[in-house]
C-alpha cells in the first residue's frame, strides 16, 4: 500500500459528490430482487459497491456495469437455480456481507462468504443465533471471514438488538418479503444508526415493498411480496460530503455539490453539528456549503446515528474552541478498523489533543496543528480521507501511510482533493 506526502494548502473549488454508498448497495439489491430489468443511475465503482454487485451476480442476477450506471436484470426466479454452493466474496464490505447472508438464505443450496481486512472479525453473531433458533447450518472461522451457511430461512418472529450494527436488520428487511411466511422483527434495545433502517424501508418502498414500521420498535413484514424492478437514480453521499463541510469549517472554501437537502440519509446531522460549532451552513437545493464564522465552538455530540462522520468531525472539534465531548461512538471500534483509537492517535500524533474513553472522546481543542509527522490510515478509508482535510491546517507537510485505501468508499479522492488545490506526492516512507 502507498504512502502520500501532502503539502498543506487552501482547498478551494466545487466538488460533485460521489453517489451514497449506502443507497447504492440498497438499490442495486433491490433491482436485483425483481423480476424486470432496471437501470440504476450516478454510480461509482468503489471496492465495496463493486462487492455487492459481484456478490448479486454470484447469486445469478444480469449487471452489466456501463461508465456511470449499472443495468440489472431482475432474476429473481433464476436466483433459485443457481444459487447453489455459491463463494460470495465481500471485500471488506460490511453493507455487503450483512446483507447478502440472509438473502442467500432465500433457497436452498449453500453460500461461502469470504472477504478481507477486518471483516471476519466485525461481529455477526446476531445472525448465527438466528440460524441456531431455525436449524440452519453454518461454520465459520476465528478472525478471518469464511463462513458457510446451508439452509432455508423461515418467516416468523426475529428478535434482533439494535446496538451491534442496523445492517442486520437491513439485511433481514431485504430477505423477509420474499419469504412466504409473515415476520416481524422485534427490537431489543434502543435502536443505533436508526437512519440507515430508513433508508432500507426508502428504497424498499421505491421497489413496491410494504414495511410496516412501529415506530422503529417492530418491523411487520407480509411475506409473499414482489420487488417491482424500476430506473433509480442515486443521491449524492453525505457521509463523503462531510469530509468537503468540515474542510469549510476548518477554513477552505468548497462547494458541495449534488447533496440532496431532503435526504433521509442520517450522515446530514454534519450540518447541524457544524451550525452548532458556529460555521453558517448555506444550503441550496443541491448544493452546500459552509462558511466559518469568527472562531469555531465546541460543543456536545451524540454519535450514535451517525458513526461514519465522527473520524471527521473529530477533526474539526480538534480546532474548535474549548471541550468538545462525543458520546455513543463505541460502535466506531467495530469498522474498518477501531477508529475511536485511530482517530485519537493520529489527530494527536499532529498535536491535537483528544483523549479516547470507552465508549466517547473528549476533545479539548487547540488553535493550530503542528504536522511534520507520519500518520497512518490504518487501512482506514475514513480515517485516510480526515487526515488529508486536516492537513490543510497543518503548520508542515504529513506522509499518510496507506493513502490508498479509499477506494474502499471513494475511489477519486485524491483525484478530487487535487482538483480543489490538494498538493501531494508519491511518498516512501523514510525518503
Ligand atoms: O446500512 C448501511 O449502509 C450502513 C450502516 C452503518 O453501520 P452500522 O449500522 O453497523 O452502524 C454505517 O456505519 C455503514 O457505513 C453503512
Ligand atoms: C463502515 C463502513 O462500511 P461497511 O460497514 O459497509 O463496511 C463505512 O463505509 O464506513
Amino acid at each position: 500500500m502507498g504512502n502520500l506526502k501532502i503539502y498543506p494548502s487552501k482547498l478551494k473549488g466545487e466538488l460533485k459528490i460521489p453517489p451514497s454508498k449506502s443507497m447504492a448497495h440498497r438499490a442495486i439489491i433491490c433491482a436485483a430482487l425483481s423480476d424486470k430489468l432496471c437501470r440504476i443511475d450516478n454510480i461509482d465503482y468503489s471496492d465495496d459497491i463493486i462487492a455487492t454487485i459481484e456478490a448479486m451476480k454470484s447469486l445469478g442476477a444480469i449487471i452489466t456495469k456501463h461508465e456511470d450506471c449499472v443495468e440489472v436484470v431482475g432474476v429473481y426466479k433464476d436466483i433459485q437455480d443457481t444459487r447453489q454452493n455459491k463463494v460470495i466474496d465481500c471485500n471488506e464490505s460490511g453493507s455487503t456481507l450483512r446483507f447478502l447472508v440472509p438473502i442467500s438464505l432465500l433457497f436452498e443450496g449453500s453460500s461461502r462468504f469470504i472477504g478481507r481486512g477486518n471483516l471476519g472479525k466485525r461481529p455477526l453473531t446476531t445472525y448465527y443465533n438466528i440460524f441456531d433458533k431455525q436449524n440452519i447450518k453454518y461454520s465459520f472461522e476465528k478472525d478471518i471471514l469464511n463462513l458457510e451457511v446451508e439452509g432455508v430461512l423461515k418467516g416468523g418472529t426475529f428478535e434482533v438488538e439494535g446496538n451491534v450494527s442496523s445492517q442486520f436488520i437491513s439485511g433481514l428487511l431485504f430477505t423477509l418479503p420474499l419469504l412466504k411466511e409473515d415476520s416481524k422483527i422485534i427490537i431489543t434495545t434502543d435502536l443505533e444508526s436508526k437512519s440507515y433502517v430508513d433508508l432500507t424501508l426508502k428504497v424498499l418502498k421505491d421497489f413496491g415493498i410494504e414495511i410496516i414500521n412501529k415506530n422503529h420498535k417492530e418491523f411487520i413484514i407480509r411475506g409473499n411480496q414482489k420487488y417491482e424492478g424500476r430506473n433509480y437514480r442515486v443521491e449524492g453521499d453525505y457521509s463523503q460530503g462531510a469530509f468537503f463541510l468540515c474542510a469549510d469549517a476548518i477554513g477552505n472554501e468548497i462547494l458541495c455539490k449534488d447533496l440532496n437537502i431532503d435526504s433521509l440519509q442520517g450522515d446530514k446531522e454534519v450540518i447541524n453539528i457544524l451550525r452548532k460549532m458556529n460555521v453558517d451552513i448555506i444550503a441550496k437545493k443541491n448544493e452546500i456549503e459552509g462558511k466559518r464564522r469568527k472562531k469555531l465552538k465546541s460543543t456536545y455530540i451524540d454519535g450514535s446515528q451517525c458513526p461514519d462522520i465522527i473520524p471527521i468531525i473529530t477533526s474539526v472539534a480538534a480546532l474548535a474552541k474549548g471541550k468538545t465531548e462525543i458520546v455513543n461512538v463505541g460502535r466506531l471500534r467495530i469498522k474498518e478498523c477501531d477508529r475511536l483509537s485511530a482517530i485519537t492517535s493520529e489527530l494527536n500524533k499532529l498535536g491535537a489533543n483528544i483523549i479516547e474513553k470507552e465508549d466517547s472522546i473528549i476533545v479539548e481543542g487547540v488553535d493550530e496543528l503542528e504536522g511534520n509527522v507520519e500518520v497512518w490510515s490504518h487501512k482506514d478509508h475514513r480515517i485516510a480521507m480526515t487526515l488529508a482535510i486536516v492537513s490543510s491546517r497543518c503548520k508542515k507537510p504529513i506522509v499518510i501511510k496507506d493513502y490508498d485505501c479509499v477506494s474502499k468508499s471513494y475511489p477519486k479522492f485524491f483525484e478530487d482533493f487535487e482538483k480543489i488545490g490538494g498538493i501531494s506526492v508519491e511518498w516512501n516512507v523514510g525518503q
